[in-house]
């Protein structure tokens, strides 16, 4: 992996508490930016001051906490929201204002020079107070290119932070992020950010050609949550990098936290996490086919790219199905310390076949067959057909 500096901007108290079943009381604002903090995020990013009397206040809270990640709030592009972002202390703001002939038309309604106008006051006076200054583009995929790097390269001169690339509404390819990136870069000279929404599956994939074409920083919420379907979750964000160079990741961030955060955001805003999510999904470190479990007993690298205990996480070797195969049943037979040999095994995972096609088994039938193999036990299982006796008696 080319990418060696980049900073994750955790969004999951801003962008994430756009998600619908989102509702975080102080207490449990501080519980998420605390987790965070202690994974290792270099950014906390937090709604506007000007959202509501609780969210002004919960900035305040957060910021008193003293956290090692710096804290941001988001902001419209105007003096008044600035001056309010300002105001509660927090070590950076992030501004935005649409650029798409769809927000301009639709939202705001100013005009590219209005808008580079707005961005010039604002941006200056964040700079005299001293923050770190954000200044993004909302829609930036759907909005002319040639407008795009006028408003940058305005706000670049003045000395912004970072500019930022935003895929509102999850439009983007990861070609088109790659060349808008690699574009952007060679005409400003400030840390570049991208911020990408998952209508259509991309998020993560965006965010890492973001950094491929010289992105600096990546917003990222817990689960993914945010508007609609939300934007690039963090996991999955962690996943992708960590098969890239697992020693960086493993450097930056601790890992094994993550379980811990995604059982936590997933309880408070009320969904389970996914059976399929990136690292802490319940299938995610499960290997069931003969022919995947032999190759995983001999080395699990041959299945996995995430190695499990790097997250805190178990791998899990199913056999009680009819993919199962001999050399699975008998790593389970050697977990059990039972002495079976090859011949045995291999006619006792034919019977195991034979009995998931009848039925669903669980791991409990298979080792209490293996027990009655070891002990030669007569076999007296209830709904044993004759497919299974022709095993019993080869
Ligand atoms: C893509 C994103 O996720 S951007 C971040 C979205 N975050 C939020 O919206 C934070 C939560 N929002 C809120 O609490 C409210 O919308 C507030 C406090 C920001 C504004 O509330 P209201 O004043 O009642 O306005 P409302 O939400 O109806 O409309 C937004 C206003 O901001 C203007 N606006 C929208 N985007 C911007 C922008 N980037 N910069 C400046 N003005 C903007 C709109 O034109 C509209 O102005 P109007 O009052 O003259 O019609
Ligand atoms: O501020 C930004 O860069 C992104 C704002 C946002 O949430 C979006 O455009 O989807
Ligand atoms: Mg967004």
């Amino acid at each position: 992996m080319t990418i060696q500096n980049f900073a994750i901007i955790e969004s999951t108290l801003r962008e994430g508490e756009q998600f619908v079943n989102a509702f975080f009381t102080t207490e449990q604002k501080i519980r998420i930016a605390t987790l965070l903090d202690a994974f290792g995020v270099e950014y906390l990013e937090l709604t506007s001051p000007c959202a509501s009397p609780q969210s002004e206040a919960d900035i305040r809270a957060i910021v008193r906490l003293g956290l090692k990640a710096k804290i941001l709030t988001h902001t419209r592009c105007t003096l008044e929201d600035a001056r309010r972002a300002v105001d509660t202390g927090v070590d950076g703001v992030d501004v935005v204002i649409g650029t798409s002939s769809y927000l301009r038309q639709f939202s705001h309604g100013k005009s590219i020079e209005e808008i580079i106008d707005m961005a010039s006051e604002v941006v200056s006076y964040l700079k005299e107070q001293g923050v770190e200054v954000r200044f993004s583009t909302e829609d930036s995929f759907r909005s002319d290119p040639a407008d795009l790097f006028r408003v940058y390269e305005a706000v670049d001169k003045l000395g912004v932070n970072r500019v930022g690339i935003a895929d509102t509404v999850g439009v983007a390819t990861p070609l088109q992020v790659y060349n808008l990136v690699r574009e952007l870069r060679s005409r400003v000279s400030c840390d570049i950010e991208f911020h990408g929404h998952n209508d259509s599956g991309c998020a993560i994939a965006n965010a890492y050609m973001a950094l491929e074409a010289g992105a600096t920083h990546v917003d990222t919420s817990v689960l993914g949550i945010g508007e609609r379907n939300g934007i690039t979750p963090l996991g999955g964000l962690i996943a992708r990098l960590y098969s890239l160079n697992p020693d960086l990741v493993r450097r930056k961030y601790n890992l094994p936290l993550l379980r811990e955060i995604d059982r936590v955001v997933a309880e408070l805003v009320g969904v389970d996490i996914p059976f399929n999510n990136y690292i802490t999904g319940f299938a995610a470190f499960t290997h069931k086919a003969g022919i995947h479990a032999k190759a995983i007993l001999n080395n699990p690298s041959t299945y996995e790219i995430l190695r499990p205990e790097d997250f805190g996480m178990t791998r899990y070797i199913h056999i009680a199905h009819r993919l199962t195969g001999w050399n699975a049943v008998r790593h389970r037979a050697e977990q059990l310390g039972l002495n079976l040999d090859d011949a045995t095994i291999k006619r006792l995972t034919a019977h195991i076949k034979a009995l998931a096609d009848e039925r669903a088994l669980t791991l409990d039938d298979v080792d209490r067959l293996l027990y009655q193999w070891a002990n030669g036990e007569p076999l007296d299982e209830p709904a044993l057909t004759a497919g299974i006796r022709e095993v019993q008696e080869a």
